[in-house]
């Protein structure tokens, strides 16, 4: 009888420094004017560890992926790019996963960090 391969999530994380605003805010939030952020991204991949590689996915592969969309996002202004014109943790989050998802299927969490202790996390639906 051969034992199942285990089930594991593997993270990936990355940082970009961006600006942004929020429009939907009241006047009298302070996130309605320009301010940045030094972002942390999590991106967490569920499956089977490969036998042959040890890996449940390269975190070459992730970083590949995500590379395009770091360049679209670190030093600009977030308001600016096409998807995110409320970029609030959580729209960033499910705009990262609508991107990252069709290429890494195992992808099972993106994490949002603007500060270091508030974060907003996506597991898609
Ligand atoms: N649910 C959400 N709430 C808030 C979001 C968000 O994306 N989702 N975003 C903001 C602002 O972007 C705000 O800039 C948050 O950062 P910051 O002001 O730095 O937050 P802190 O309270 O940690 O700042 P301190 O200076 O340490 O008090 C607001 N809410
Ligand atoms: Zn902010």
């Amino acid at each position: 009888m051969t034992t199942p391969a285990p089930t594991l999530r593997i993270t990936q994380g990355f940082t970009f420094e961006a600006a942004h605003f929020l429009p939907r805010v009241p006047d009298t939030h302070r996130c309605r004017r320009m301010h940045g952020h030094s972002y942390k991204v999590e991106l967490t991949l569920e499956g089977a560890v490969d036998p042959a590689t040890g890996f449940v996915a390269d975190f070459f592969d992730i970083e590949a992926v995500f590379a395009p969309l770091l360049a679209r996002l670190d030093h600009y202004c977030l308001n600016d790019v096409e998807g995110l014109d409320n970029p609030t943790a959580e729209n960033i989050a499910v705009w990262i996963w609508a991107r990252v998802k069709p290429a890494l299927p195992q992808l099972a969490g993106v994490r949002v960090y603007e500060t270091p202790l508030s974060f907003a996390e996506y597991a898609g639906g």
